[in-house]
């Protein structure tokens, strides 16, 4: 058994032993079981390895020049559950990749509250805009030939309910989300793969950013189910999530930068429409 985790330091010499160990080559599973075969506490051998790794990797990414790493939304899925209580609602968790953090949900929204965001939405959809970082306004993008709109955070009963428990699975406040955009792609059009962080290099970033700071966080909730296409793809990891009424697929990106391998379009609609409800979450209070 391990000694009292009181009197286990984590010290200088075991970092740097972690480190040797990962550049080794030796998994993170095999450096903990051998930490823990030498009497280390699990919990404290977790935390020394969580934390050394994580400074060592910023230090890396530092020294290339990588924009930092800042905190972002997450799910509570460590210990894997096949259900998460997001308050009001019992949602599935159908898929989790690590990193980068991808988690498909289940059962989000109801059918109900799909059609009912469809039905608050149509009347209200223009050609898409996108978020020119060239000059910190809006313009229309031959990339995203859907049509959408912009609910104000908290506008309706609804949007209320489903921000609510959205901030609940994400662990990230109501006021650092962006209002709801809701989305419409009828055959053939489409959302060319794209970052949703706002480019450090363009000029019109600062301006954007006195609003929240970056996104860090994504949540696209599929409104209905198109008969062919529609899915969302992220070509670096060779994913397509399924668009499924009521599902949702979440994504972070912890810097705004390729590296978080982020990169992620709509494919083009084959047959059928497509309605989305999309969530951005920001670093901080949105307004
Ligand atoms: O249509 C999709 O599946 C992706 C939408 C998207 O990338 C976005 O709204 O930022
Ligand atoms: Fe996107």
């Amino acid at each position: 058994m391990g000694k009292q985790a009181a009197a286990q330091a984590i010290t200088p010499e075991l970092r740097r032993w972690i480190v040797e160990q990962a550049q080794a080559g030796h998994s993170a599973p095999v450096v903990l079981q051998s930490m823990l075969d030498a009497g280390w506490d699990e919990a404290v051998a977790t935390e020394a390895m969580e934390s050394t790794l994580r400074e060592h990797l910023e230090g890396v990414a530092r020294e290339q020049g990588l924009p930092p790493a800042v905190p972002v939304p997450d799910l509570a899925i460590d210990d894997s559950p096949t259900v998460l209580d997001a308050g009001d609602r019992a949602v599935s968790v159908l898929m989790a990749l690590a990193m980068p953090r991808v988690v498909v949900l289940g059962n989000l929204l109801s059918p109900e509250e799909c059609d009912a965001l469809i039905e608050a939405a149509r009347p209200r959809m223009a050609r898409s805009l996108t978020v020119a970082t060239r000059t910190g306004g809006e313009e229309v993008n031959d990339d995203r030939t859907s049509d959408g709109m912009f609910f104000q955070r908290g506008e309706t009963e609804l949007v209320q309910r489903i921000e609510a428990r959205i901030a609940r699975l994400l662990g990230w406040p109501v006021e650092n989300g962006e209002g709801l955009q809701v989305l419409h792609y009828r055959p053939g059009a489409e959302y060319k793969p794209h970052y949703d962080y706002f480019d450090p290099a363009e000029p019109g970033t600062p301006t954007i950013l006195k609003r929240g700071g970056q996104r860090v966080g994504t949540l696209v909730m599929y409104l209905n189910t198109p008969e062919k296409g529609g899915g969302t793809t992220f070509p670096d990891i060779h994913l397509e999530v399924a668009p499924q009424r009521g599902h949702a697929v979440f994504f972070s990106y912890e810097r705004p930068h390729p590296s978080t391998r982020t990169l992620h379009g709509g494919a083009p609609v084959i047959a059928g429409e497509k309605w989305i409800a999309t969530k951005w979450l920001r670093e901080r209070e949105f307004r």
